[in-house]
């Protein structure tokens, strides 16, 4: 079954009855101060648990002429009725052992009165009381579904109790709290039903009438009440009440009863006249009221007022986490007909739908027609020329529910048009399968003939607002449509630049105009080969990023001159000395693994500029494996020295290059297509594979890999790229 049959059912429940639960807990809190109170007073002995029949009725015979009757209330607090020496009526609380009156019962406040009513009955008497029996009813169903809510969300039984992924305050607290007060609101819910279903009689809980045989009574021998076996054994903490004979003929008896059953004794030689077991019905009837109001224990009662609050905080916090996913319903301008962006989301809680939004609205602001949907709305978009695949990740790197139809709908409505697509991946680096959903949403719609990769899918931890504008300048870069991270919404801090001064540059004859420019930051905060430069050359939004190679601790970028290429022909022109303004781009999820047994690295063009980094700083001479691939020899005359040094330090181990326009004319895909054995070692001894350089190299290579790892490690790409086993970065 999936998330959100109980996830509905979860909600409608609580829907239709939040404002009787509202009640019932809001009384219920202040009806559990009842019987703490009640327990502060002084009318229980010290004694009053060691304390025999034997030892208390002589005592109480004694000390007043008549009694009628003496019971024991949940407080343990011996109440007896009957007339005192002066013949005048008599009801008072005494002490068990010394018959001394220690105060006398008063009536229950008006105002304790007024809320058990209303609690019991909502002053509506009968009908009353039939709502607040189905209130009890909803709750369990409530508490069930919740249950399996957790269950699901925490993935399995066993690890019900373990760490909660914080996610905002309102859902974290909404399961810590649920858990914790799990048992108390079960058993207030199975409680109330079961005293709505008792009161309403579809319960039998008949009254037991004792069956005394008069002719068999007995006279003789006469015992002293002391010396009644019974009373003798009975403790005064198991009865509930003794009705005393009415008078001193053998026919009257002591009717007793007992927590589990009821007794009669003859009040002359103390036999056991008859006997009987209360029906399992009244048992629990009786341990239902004990548990529901906390009548029994001061502690409980606590307990009960504590899990009533967290009812209250629940009906605020469901509210709070419904109202967050329903206010990111989707309004639209345009069809699906009309519009050339399409904007998919993928979400269980709602927040990816704000990302996803803010990038709806600037297109629809700068004029472009935009529609926003749900995976699971995905159709044929006959105008769309860009697909932006915004999603979440869930459960075991599952989809979002809004997502789970998303593989049948590719494959039932292909695209008749060509169509350039990105990929977005929420997901929390907390759980192993980090943004798994959206890298297979990356490979199925790789695979799709009308789809083209546009950016290279980026992922966003915990939905970091650094993260997802790296994926917007990316694209904005691709699409020359502006797309600013800087809405309060996302709470973007102001860009920091900084001052890099170029400290070296080398600039060659190739063909294809790479060059290398090196720059000196006076960062405290270390750079990391992975990172990203942004650069501004005309000083406007205009950002172009390049990937940082650290070497020598200096911030090292290969570039390809374009031929009308704003960036590169701005840090072109930049000379030894000059300084420009710039900012650090941290981009954690490719930065040389801390842990890893070896590191496979493939790059082509000027994707090598990391793992030049990279390599030079592997001082701990982790196994590093260099596949790369250029136009012509020329273009790897550039890193040749460098890395051949790198290669005597043994900071890399292999190097692999292909070149695609000279001798065997090779992709860097064909390189790594002989050496699977390599890449499945790797792979199967938690080695990692990184990419940087283009798209169409990264599609290829991603081919390759994706028979790789199916066939020979039977599982998909996604399971590693999920688990951080390979990395990309391509543009
Ligand atoms: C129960 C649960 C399971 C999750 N499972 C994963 C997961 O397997 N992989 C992952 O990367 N993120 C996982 N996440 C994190 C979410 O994908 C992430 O918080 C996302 O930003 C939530 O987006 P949404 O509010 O639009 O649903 C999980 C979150 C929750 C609450």
């Amino acid at each position: 079954m999936t998330i959100s049959v109980w996830r509905y059912s979860h909600l409608a429940l609580a829907v239709s009855s939040f404002l009787l639960l509202l009640l019932a807990s809001v009384t219920g809190i202040i009806l559990a101060f009842e019987p703490v109170l009640q327990k502060s007073q002084p009318y229980r002995s010290d004694q009053f648990e060691q304390v025999t029949l034997a030892q208390t009725l002589p005592v109480l015979k004694k000390n007043y002429s008549e009694i009628s009757e003496l019971s024991i209330d949940a407080n343990g607090f011996v109440q007896i009725n009957g007339s005192d020496a002066d013949g005048k009526n008599l009801t008072a609380y005494v002490d068990p052992q010394t018959g001394k009156v220690l105060g006398t019962p008063s009536k229950q406040s008006e105002f304790f009165q007024w809320v058990t009513s209303l609690h019991r009955s909502l002053f509506l008497h009968e009908a009353g009381r039939f709502y607040i029996g189905l209130t009890a009813f909803l709750l369990l169903l409530i508490t069930v579904s919740g249950t399996i809510l957790i269950i699901q969300r925490q993935r399995g039984v066993k690890r019900f109790f373990t760490r909660i992924v914080r996610d905002n305050f309102a859902q974290y607290y909404h399961v810590v709290l649920g858990r914790l007060s799990l048992i108390p609101i079960l058993i207030i819910a199975l409680s109330g039903t079961y005293l709505s279903l008792a009161r309403f009689e579809l319960i039998k809980t008949e009254k037991i009438s004792p069956k005394v045989d008069l002719d068999a009574i007995q006279s003789k021998p006469l015992r002293k009440l002391a010396d009644f076996p019974l009373f003798k054994s009975t403790r005064l903490s198991e009865v509930q009440s003794i009705e005393f004979p009415f008078s001193e003929d053998v026919e009257d008896y002591y009717n007793l009863k007992l927590k589990d059953r009821e007794l009669t004794v003859n009040q002359l030689t103390g036999d056991i006249l008859s006997e009987d077991r209360y029906p399992t019905a009244v048992l629990l009837t009786n341990l239902s009221l004990n548990l529901h109001t906390g009548r029994a224990s001061a502690v409980w009662a606590v307990v009960l007022a504590l899990a009533a609050g967290n009812i209250l905080f629940f009906i605020y916090s469901g509210f709070a986490i419904t109202w967050k996913r329903r206010s990111n319903r989707v309004k639209n301008k345009y069809t699906a007909d009309q519009s050339r962006f399409v904007i998919l989301v993928g979400s269980e809680n709602g927040s990816t739908f704000r990302f996803a939004q803010l990038v709806h609205e600037q297109l629809l602001k700068q004029g472009h027609k935009s529609f926003l949907t749900e995976f699971n709305s995905y159709t044929v978009f006959p105008q769309a020329e860009y697909l932006v695949a915004i999603t979440a990740t869930y459960g075991l790197g599952d989809a979002p529910t809004n997502a789970k139809r998303f593989a049948a709908l590719v494959e039932k409505y292909p695209q008749s048009q060509p169509v350039r697509y990105s990929v977005v991946g929420f997901g929390s680096r907390s759980y192993p399968d980090f943004c798994q959903f959206a890298f297979e949403v990356n490979q199925l719609l790789s695979r799709q003939q009308w789809a083209t990769p546009l950016v290279d899918i980026h992922t966003v931890n915990d939905k970091s607002p650094e993260d997802f504008s790296l994926w917007a300048e990316a694209w904005s870069q691709q699409t020359n449509i502006p797309i600013t991270v800087k809405s309060d919404l996302l709470k973007v801090p102001a860009p920091r630049f900084e001052t890099l001064t170029v400290t070296d540059t080398v600039h060659t004859a190739e063909p294809d105009g790479t060059f290398q420019i090196r720059f000196r930051t006076q960062r405290r905060r270390s750079v990391a080969s992975g990172d990203l430069l942004a650069i501004y050359p005309a000083n406007d939004h205009r950002e172009r990023l390049y990937s940082i190679g650290v070497v020598e601790k200096d911030i090292q970028l290969s570039v390809r001159l374009h031929p009308n290429g704003i960036g590169s022909g701005f840090l072109h022109r930049l000379t030894t000395g000059e300084t420009i303004q710039a900012r650090i781009v941290d981009n954690d999820h490719f930065h040389f693994p801390e842990k890893a047994s070896a590191v496979v690295m493939i790059a082509n063009g000027t994707g090598i500029a990391p793992f030049l980094g990279m390599i030079s700083q592997n001082k701990q001479q982790v196994p590093c494996h260099l596949y790369c691939g250029f136009r012509e020899r020329a273009s790897f005359s550039l890193y040749q020295d460098f890395l051949v040094a790198n290669q005597s330090a043994q900071k890399l181990t292999n190097l692999k290059i292909a070149y695609s326009r000279e001798g065997d004319k090779q992709y860097v895909s064909d390189l790594l297509a002989v050496d699977t054995d390599l890449l499945t070692n790797v792979l199967a001894a938690n080695g990692v594979l990184m990419l940087c350089g283009s798209l169409a190299m990264q599609k290829d290579v991603l081919e390759l890999l994706e028979t790789v790892c199916e066939t020979r490690l039977g599982k998909s790409v996604s399971f590693y790229q999920s688990h951080s086993q390979i990395l990309m970065d391509c543009y």
